[in-house]
């Protein structure tokens, strides 16, 4: 059963409380009889039901024992054709993008703190030989 293929518009059917698949890393999953224990409640689920999950499942962080349930959900794969929506693989590439950023500017916010106490230390050095010159 779980190398049933299915494609998106055949898991976009899906997407009420007692039937409710839902598409995470081009895998597709039958939430139904998982909504109700779900921690993070039904609304969520019920939010991506017949859609691709995969980066709301992903920027929530999950924990290995919530992957393990969703194995235990799995009905299937996606089969994608031409015209479905992206594949919303989640990917570490634009985090690492990111992070790159936050890395550059991080030095950047460095180097104005350190240009910034130089120039104080060098304002009070000055003040201190002036006094001392009074
Ligand atoms: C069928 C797919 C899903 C499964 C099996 C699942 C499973 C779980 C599990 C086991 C937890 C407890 C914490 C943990 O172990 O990580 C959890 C928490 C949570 N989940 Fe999901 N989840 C699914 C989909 C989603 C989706 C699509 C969202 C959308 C945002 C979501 C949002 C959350 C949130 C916000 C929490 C945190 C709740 C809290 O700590 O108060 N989950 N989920």
């Amino acid at each position: 059963m779980a190398d049933k293929e299915f494609t998106y518009s055949d898991v976009s059917e899906h997407n009420t409380k007692k039937d409710l698949y839902v598409v995470i890393h081009d895998k597709v999953y039958n939430a139904s009889s998982f909504i109700d224990e779900h921690p993070g409640g039904e609304e969520v689920l019920l939010d991506v039901g017949g859609q691709d999950a995969t980066e709301a499942f992903e920027d929530v962080g999950h924990s290995d024992e919530a992957r393990e349930i969703l194995d235990g959900l799995l009905v299937g794969k996606l089969k994608r054709k031409e015209g479905d929506p992206k594949p919303k693989t989640y990917t570490p590439t634009a985090s690492t993008a990111n992070a790159t950023d936050g890395a550059s500017m991080g030095v950047g916010l460095y180097a104005i703190i350190f240009i910034g106490g130089a120039l104080a230390f060098g304002a009070y050095k000055y003040l201190q030989a002036q006094q001392e010159g009074q």
